[in-house]
């Protein structure tokens, strides 16, 4: 079943000028799609107007089948639509716990019930990410660069998306470091979240991703099996330069 449609999708900072250019995506429950492409293609401008972040400027999106508003990011987040940002985006003088608990949707007049709420969502997240336990009580700030972005895609989950939009996971990053968190999105997508990754690394990201689609001034060029992309990452080359790859 498709979690996300995209239809005629179109995004940018002026109407006159669109950065994505009416692009049909569909994902599929659990699936990890690697959004590719370079510098400059429309990733991020996509990945913020799924968010809401952006007034979308033409084009419909479906989250299991109901239509998400425009420009609407808490509408996003309640359909299931989150964004791990580039930045990361941490609260530095705050726990790694009190990161996590400040995720946890608000409104319950029970204090109890809000503590128990706030356990089971810091346990969710040390599920996934384990090494982050001994780390609970650290302030975001003094954590490592991989630790933080385990703690911002923890974050993430604790509301409970139903596609993770994540945008350059591996910025500032040691590759090995990477190479340890890429993985867990697999763990994520078994839990049935759909994942789409911005990523810089193609061959890491077609290794952990079930779908790679590339994105050239905001068109999709190139959309095929990750392993079938992973054989022949010429192809993938191809379409980065402007190639013509052969669309599947
Ligand atoms: N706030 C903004 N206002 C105007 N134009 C912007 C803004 N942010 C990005 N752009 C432009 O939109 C285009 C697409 O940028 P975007 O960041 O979406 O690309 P990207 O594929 O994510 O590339 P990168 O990997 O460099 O981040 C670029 O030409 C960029 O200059």
């Amino acid at each position: 079943m498709s979690i996300l449609q995209c239809r005629g999708l179109s995004a940018g900072y002026a109407p006159s000028s669109p950065v994505v250019r009416g692009l049909d995506l569909s994902i599929g429950e659990g699936e990890i799609v690697a959004l590719l492409g370079p510098n400059g293609a429309g990733k991020t401008t996509l990945l913020t107007t799924l968010a809401g972040l952006l007034p979308r400027l033409g084009g419909q999106v479906e989250v299991a089948g109901t239509a998400l508003p425009s420009g609407n990011a808490r509408a996003a987040v309640r359909a299931g639509l989150v964004l791990v940002a580039d930045d990361r985006a941490l609260f530095r003088k705050l726990s790694t716990e009190q990161n996590l608990a400040l995720a946890v949707a608000g409104g319950r007049w029970n204090p109890a019930a809000a503590r128990a709420a706030r356990r089971s969502a810091v346990d969710g997240v040390l599920q996934f990410f384990p090494s982050l336990k001994p780390r609970l009580k650290v302030a975001a700030g003094q954590l490592s660069g991989g630790e933080q972005q385990m703690l911002a895609i923890g974050r993430a989950l604790v509301q409970k998306p139903k596609v993770l939009l994540i945008d350059e996971l591996s910025m500032g990053l040691a590759p090995v470091i990477v190479e340890s968190i890429l993985p867990v999105l697999r763990d994520v997508a078994a839990a049935g979240t759909s994942v789409i990754l911005v990523e810089q690394h193609v061959r890491m990201a077609l290794q952990v991703a079930d779908r790679g689609v590339v994105l050239t001034h905001g068109e999709v060029v190139l959309s095929d099996e990750a392993a079938t992309l992973s054989a022949d990452l010429g192809r993938v080359e191809r379409a980065y330069l402007g190639g013509t790859p052969t669309l599947t």
